[in-house]
């Protein structure tokens, strides 16, 4: 049903009707809300209320005027337009027709520190704004996305309910949407879900390579492999698509789909928010930081990449190292890319519990994972068990929980096998070799670090501490390098 009538009201107006925010209308309308809808051009208006106005009760609007004058006080209002310059012209353009207490709710992969301005700014004049990070893509916003809402503990109370009722379920039942945390908090962490994404997707994309190049395993064959790799620990959502993607056949050229598509990844920016936040945090995200990089290598210079094609003939670019699918390699391969996934879940649970402290947010990590089981682009089965790692007293680092810490030690063999193989045959895995430096780096007695620090001592007195006592020091390096007390020496 879908009328103008000034009469009736609607629990939540959604603006923005493209992929997601005509979802997301959809599942709250199916879920029995009644839902006004305006989109810029009331072209997409139309055409969701044609294909599915019977789904539920909706309410069309023509102008931001029409929708804020269809809903019941306080009014919900759901911003679904692209991220950046865009939410903040549909903001200045409602702020003056709401009333105090109204709610803003932004589902869009909006930036953090843009999150919490807006906040800020609304809260003085008397709104409420929520930002909200939402994943699953269109399927998802339809059936059950994985919803992480931040913005303060009393606009979630109105909201709330409305969200758990349209997310996704785990399979205990509990809905994959729960308060994270005050201002932009819903959508950092939705940030750090999608480094995460970056690096998954990568980690996959390395086993590919791997296959393909060193085994000769063709992209049919490999969706099989995927396709069992879904039954074992590594089941997940991106390992399922991957199968898919894998046993897809061109119809233009009867090709392998794989092969005609440019090797040269996009990316909108969330992967790259979440390193850049993570430098000014000094979190080590080592194995997320090179997925982004990744992307931007296999995109960003093309013509160097031709040209380094022809020129770097070194002759280890392999084309075959393993004759047939010798099963042990598929096996080696299956281990090392749990192994990295391990890594990125790892370095992003280290980054939000390090943003939790620095941004003063209280953020529950077995709740975070809890909200990544269903509905997500990461949700794999692997995340009932982080969640369990996090719930009574969180590990110094996710690896550390005991389940964790003894599957890595089962696992590091292939892990390095694999990764020796891909060296030695000129084969790139930059997320599964960073991965392996960082879990060698954490368990390593001895870091070079003490190097750096002799040398930072050196040429910038920047100071060093001794292994056998307290305080700061400094030798003087350019006199008689005496080892003196930095405080003594007016130094640090
Ligand atoms: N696509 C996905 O899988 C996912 C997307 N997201 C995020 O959800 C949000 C919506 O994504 P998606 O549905 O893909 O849509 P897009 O990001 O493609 O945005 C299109 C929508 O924004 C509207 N819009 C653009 N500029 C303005 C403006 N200046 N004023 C008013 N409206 C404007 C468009 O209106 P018009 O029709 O008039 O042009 C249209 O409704 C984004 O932040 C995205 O990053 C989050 C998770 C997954
Ligand atoms: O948020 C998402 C899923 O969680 C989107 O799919 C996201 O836009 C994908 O990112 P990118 O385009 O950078 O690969």
């Amino acid at each position: 049903m879908a009328e103008n009538n000034t009469n009736r009201k609607a629990q939540i107006g959604v603006t923005g009707l493209a992929v997601m925010g005509a979802n997301l209308a959809r599942n709250l309308a199916r879920n029995g809300y009644t839902v006004a809808l305006h989109n810029r051009s009331s072209e997409k208006t139309d055409a969701l209320l044609e294909a599915h106005g019977s789904e539920g009760d909706f309410i069309r609007t023509e102008t931001l005027q029409e929708l804020v004058d269809s809903l019941e006080s306080p009014r919900r209002i759901l911003v679904m337009v692209k991220a950046g310059g865009p939410v903040d012209a549909v903001i200045d353009q409602l702020v003056p027709l709401l009333d105090k207490d109204d709610i803003i709710i932004d589902g869009g992969n909006s930036h953090f520190p843009d999150t919490i301005r807006r906040e800020k700014d609304l809260a003085e004049k008397g709104l409420h704004f929520v930002g909200v990070g939402v994943s699953g893509g269109e399927e998802g916003a339809l059936n059950g996305p994985s919803i992480m809402p931040g913005g303060s503990a009393k606009s979630y109370e109105s909201v709330g309910p409305m969200l758990e009722k349209i997310a996704a379920k785990a399979e205990d039942g509990s809905p994959c949407c729960a308060w994270i945390s005050t201002d932009g908090a819903g959508h950092f962490v939705k940030m750090v879900h999608n480094g995460i994404e970056y690096a998954d997707m990568q980690v996959i994309g390395e086993a590919y390579d791997l296959m393909r190049s060193v085994a000769n395993i063709e992209p049919a064959e490999q969706a099989e492999i995927f396709k069992q790799w879904n039954t074992t620990e590594l089941s997940s959502y991106l390992i399922e698509i991957t199968a898919e993607v894998l046993a897809q056949v061109d119809s233009k050229t009867g090709k392998p789909f794989i092969d005609v598509i440019v090797d040269q990844a996009g990316q909108k920016g969330t992967g790259r928010w979440t390193v850049q936040s993570a430098l000014d945090l000094g979190a080590p995200i080592t194995g997320i930081a090179e997925s982004v990089f990744a992307r931007a290598l296999s995109s960003s210079n093309s013509a160097a990449r031709e040209q380094a094609q022809k020129g770097f003939t070194d002759g280890l670019i392999a084309t075959t190292g393993v004759a047939t699918a010798d099963p042990e390699f598929v096996e080696d391969v299956r281990r090392a890319l749990f192994a990295s996934k391990l890594v990125s879940y790892a370095q992003g649970m280290d980054m939000l519990s390090i943003a939790g402290k620095e941004y003063g947010w209280d953020l529950k990590l077995d709740t975070i994972a809890s909200l990544w089981r269903e509905g997500c682009i990461i949700r794999a089965e692997l995340l009932a068990e982080i969640m369990e790692a996090y719930k009574d007293e969180a590990p110094a680092n996710m690896l550390l929980a005991p389940a964790f810490n003894k599957l890595m030690e089962e696992l590091v063999p292939s892990w390095r096998r694999v990764i020796s193989k891909a060296v030695a045959l000129g084969i790139p895995v930059p997320v599964f070799s960073s991965s392996l430096a960082y879990y060698d780096a954490l368990r390593r007695d001895r870091l070079p670090a003490a190097l750096i620090q002799g040398q930072r001592d050196y040429f910038g007195a920047h100071t060093y501490k001794r292994v056998d006592a307290e305080g700061d020091y400094h030798v003087m390096w350019s006199d008689d390098l005496r080892e003196v007390n930095a405080e003594d020496a007016h130094v640090h």
